[in-house]
C-alpha cells in the first residue's frame, strides 16, 4: 500500500535491491529466510513507512545498524523521488554487510555512505532524522540519539509489543519527549518518534 504511489525508477531500484538480497543472503544472512518471499511487504513497507513519517524536507538522515538495509537504503531510493533526504548515512559495524550495502547504492545509483564502525565509536553524525530497527531497546538508543541528532532533530525508532515497558526504562535514565504512531505493517508494533534527547 505504501509503495504504490512511487516512480517507475524507484520501482526499479527496489526491484534491483531486492534480487541483489536475493543473491548475498544465502552468504552473509541479511533477512530471515522465512522473511525472503516477502521482501516488499515485510521490509520495504515497513522501512519506506518510516520516511512518510518523517518531518521533510529533510537534510540528513542517518540510519544506525542498518544490516541489510532497512530501513536506510529504502530511504535512500525514496529520496530521489522526493529529494529528501538530501543525504543519507548509514551505519554499519559488519564488514560484509557494509559491502553489500555500497553494493546496493553503486548499482542502484544512490546517494547514500556508509560507514563502517561501532555507533558508539563513530564521530557524531549532527543527523536530522535519525533511525535504526531491531538494533537495541529504547534506552540504549536514546545514547545513541544524543550523540548523533542534531539539535531539534528527530529519531524515528520502530518498537515491538514492548514499547511501553521500553518507554518507561528509558525514562529512568534519560529526558525526551515521544510521540507514538501506530505501525502500518504490524498491529502489534508502533514507531516512536523522539526528540529533545538528554540525561535525566
Ligand atoms: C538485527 S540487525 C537489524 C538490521 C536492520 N536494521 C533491519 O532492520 O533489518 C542489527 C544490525 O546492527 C549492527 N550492529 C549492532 N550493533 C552495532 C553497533 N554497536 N554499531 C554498528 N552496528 C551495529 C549489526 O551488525 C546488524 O547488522
Amino acid at each position: 500500500m505504501i509503495l504504490r504511489d512511487v516512480s517507475r525508477e524507484t520501482k526499479e531500484r527496489l526491484d534491483l535491491y531486492a534480487t541483489l538480497i536475493e543473491k548475498w543472503n544465502p552468504r552473509i544472512n541479511l533477512v530471515s529466510r522465512a522473511s525472503l518471499p516477502n521482501l516488499h511487504t515485510r521490509h520495504f513497507a515497513d522501512s519506506a513507512q518510516l520516511h512518510a513519517l518523517a518531518p521533510h524536507p529533510v537534510s540528513h538522515w542517518a540510519d544506525l545498524g542498518s544490516g541489510g538495509g532497512f530501513p536506510g537504503l529504502v530511504i535512500a531510493i525514496l529520496a530521489q523521488d522526493t529529494e529528501s533526504p538530501a543525504r543519507v548515512t548509514l551505519v554499519e559495524s559488519d564488514a560484509r554487510k557494509s559491502a553489500f550495502l555500497r553494493t546496493v547504492i553503486r548499482e542502484t545509483g544512490l546517494a547514500a555512505t556508509v560507514i563502517t564502525d561501532r555507533i558508539e565509536s563513530t564521530a557524531p553524525l549532527q543527523a536530522d532524522v535519525l533511525s535504526a530497527r531491531a538494533l537495541a531497546d529504547l534506552a540504549t538508543l536514546m545514547g545513541h540519539a544524543e550523540r548523533h541528532l542534531a539539535p531539534g532533530g528527530t529519531a524515528l525508532f520502530p518498537k515491538g509489543a514492548t514499547w511501553r515497558q521500553e518507554i518507561a526504562e528509558a525514562q529512568s535514565k534519560w529526558q525526551f519527549t515521544s510521540r507514538v504512531d501506530k505501525s502500518r505493517t504490524d498491529p502489534d508494533a508502533v514507531i516512536l518518534h523522539v526528540t529533545g534527547v538528554s540525561r535525566a
